[in-house]
């Protein structure tokens, strides 16, 4: 699993793991192999590596950055760059950025705050979000608007009152569908799959009925996300919904929510201490120490609620469980990995907060282990995030799943019909149509350390273009697509069960060039149905 982790991280390379590998070096760990060898337990091995690293100039540099605090005067600048790009560059979107970066920066209660909200309710009100303009100028005149000002947003309002039931209601994407039968035991999923683990496979998802082509398997929300920086100022942190005139929080210039409840649940729930973190970690940091955070929260409040035998998508036990490759890493990619568990750790114990509301002492070995423990594991559109069922799904080169982003919930759907007691597999970036089997092989053992025994894998499955082209696909069909794709329509719901159907059909033919086309577009329609449109401004 961790392999898997770090797989994803080097798509940030140049950032973070480099910054982790100059702290490695930096502190010379390479050198303590033997002893470190001779540690059995997380929290020993974690202790190691943090009294060492403790006395690195390049670590003592990571925590002598300053958190940027709330500045009038940051805000007033970031409000004059808004003012410039919706006056003179008439770049909407990146005007109404900037004026909410500014009002993450002003201080609660001042004009700047006031005058921010109100020039952000211009650019509202002038792409037609009326509702949200109403509630920027009524958080101006909260904020100590200036009352010479007021006439102007008074006449604003009056206009936005006037126009809001015209008003157009986006639809981003669609709302995740509902599971029918409901799995007595695994929150997230249908009863169609149960988990079953052994030596070879580790813990899988498994059928346990005939799954159709398109069927829903599993619905599930994130046990935690952390924003990426380009949706920072559009979508909430907290329900991660679109959001046009978020608010931000009270104490920090960097977490942004569409409403009050957002805002508090957040920092009840783990806000209050990430919010003195100093410096600001990197999202892959800051998403485990959200997760240690809920799993501390957890172990306090549920006990032994623990022993029970449903597989909850919202409790740290079943990220406890997730399998590890840890043992099977080399020396200093382990190095790396303690040291941004380090980092964290390090950060953590730096916030009053968590100071004050944890017993330090009790819970410094759990601490360690649960910010071990959590990882990373999908990085989409929006956020990276944790989705623990998700997480528990093996890979095929030839996969029978695949996932679909609606909102922040990820739906599992089957891409082909999978027979009862058949593995519910995804692919884990390589498949077989587009990658060759050499480079498949050996990429899987040295990130994920598994020999892949897929039908591809075993039957030395040719890529794409040399597979045969299979049974012609019929010329209705064609017409069809041709249509759909000329008029832009992207009328789905009308030819997906007909797609579907064509599917059925043609499975025998497998591996084929046609059955691949109409798998594709299977998955493309149902990726359309969940996806985030462009945004409206
Ligand atoms: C995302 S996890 C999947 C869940 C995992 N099986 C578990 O027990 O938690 C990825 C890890 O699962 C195992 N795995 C995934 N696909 C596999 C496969 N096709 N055959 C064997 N092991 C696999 C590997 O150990 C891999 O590092």
């Amino acid at each position: 699993m961790d392999k898997f982790i770090s797989n994803l991280m080097t798509s940030s390379k140049g950032t973070f793991e480099s910054e982790m590998f100059s702290l490695v070096k930096d502190a010379q760990l390479a050198s303590h192999e033997e002893h470190f060898k001779m540690l059995k337990g997380t929290c020993d091995r974690v202790d190691f590596i943090y009294s060492l690293l403790k006395k690195s100039a390049e670590f003592k540099k990571i925590f002598s950055q300053n958190a940027e605090k709330k500045s009038n005067e940051k805000s007033m600048k970031l409000r004059t760059e808004g003012n410039n790009m919706y006056i003179r560059e008439k770049n909407m979107l990146k005007a109404l950025e900037l004026y909410t970066e500014s009002i993450a920066f002003a201080e609660s209660g001042s004009w700047y705050l006031a005058l921010s909200y109100a020039n952000r309710s211009s650019v509202l009100f002038e792409k037609r979000y009326y509702k949200e303009c109403i509630k920027d100028i009524e958080r101006a005149f909260q904020n100590d608007y200036p009352g010479h000002l007021k006439e102007k947003l008074l006449n604003r309002k009056g206009k936005a009152e006037s126009l809001k039931e015209y008003q157009k209601q986006f639809q981003y994407y669609m709302p995740a569908p509902t599971i029918q039968n409901k799995n007595p035991l695994i929150s997230a999923a249908s009863d169609s799959v149960e988990i079953r683990k052994n030596e070879k496979y580790g813990r899988h998802v498994v059928s346990t009925k005939d799954i159709q082509v398109g069927e829903v398997i599993s619905v599930e929300n994130s046990f935690a996300h952390i924003i990426l920086p380009k949706s920072r100022f559009i979508n909430c942190h907290e329900c991660l919904e679109i959001c046009y005139n978020m608010i931000p929080c009270e104490r920090c210039t960097l977490a942004l929510y569409c409403t009050e409840t957002c805002r508090d649940q957040a920092y009840t729930n783990y806000h209050k201490y990430e919010c003195e973190l100093v410096p600001l970690l990197h999202t892959h940091s800051q998403l485990s120490i959200r997760m240690a955070l809920i799993g501390l929260k957890q172990c306090g409040k549920m006990g032994d609620t623990y022993e029970d035998e449903t597989f909850c998508s919202d409790r740290f036990k079943e990220i406890l469980e997730l399998s590890s490759t840890s043992n099977e890493r080399d020396f200093i990619n382990t190095c790396i990995y303690l040291s941004t568990v380090c980092v964290a750790y390090h950060s953590l114990m730096r916030s009053p907060s968590f100071q004050k509301d944890f017993d330090i002492n009790s819970i410094d070995g759990l601490l360690k282990d649960y910010l071990y423990r959590a990882h990373i594991i999908l990085r989409k559109k929006v956020a990276t995030a944790m989705y623990v069922f998700t997480g528990i799904f093996n890979h095929s080169c030839v996969p029978n799943c695949e996932f679909f982003h609606h909102g922040s919930n990820l739906v599992i759907r089957a891409i082909a019909n999978i027979k009862k007691g058949e593995q519910c597999t995804i692919c884990y970036g390589i498949s077989f149509s587009t990658t060759n089997i050499l480079y498949r092989q050996r990429t899987l053992k040295n990130v994920y350390m598994f020999d892949c025994d897929c039908k591809a894998c075993i039957n030395k499955w040719p890529v794409f273009d040399n597979l045969p082209l299979g049974k012609p696909l019929p010329t209705w069909f064609e017409a069809k697509m041709m249509q759909n794709t000329f008029e832009n329509t992207k009328n789905w719901d009308e030819i997906l069960p007909d797609v579907l159907h064509l599917y059925n059909a043609y499975e025998k033919y497998e591996p084929c060039q046609n059955l691949l086309l109409l798998q594709n577009l299977i998955s493309e329609m149902l990726t359309d149905k969940g996806c985030n449109k462009d945004l409206d401004f």
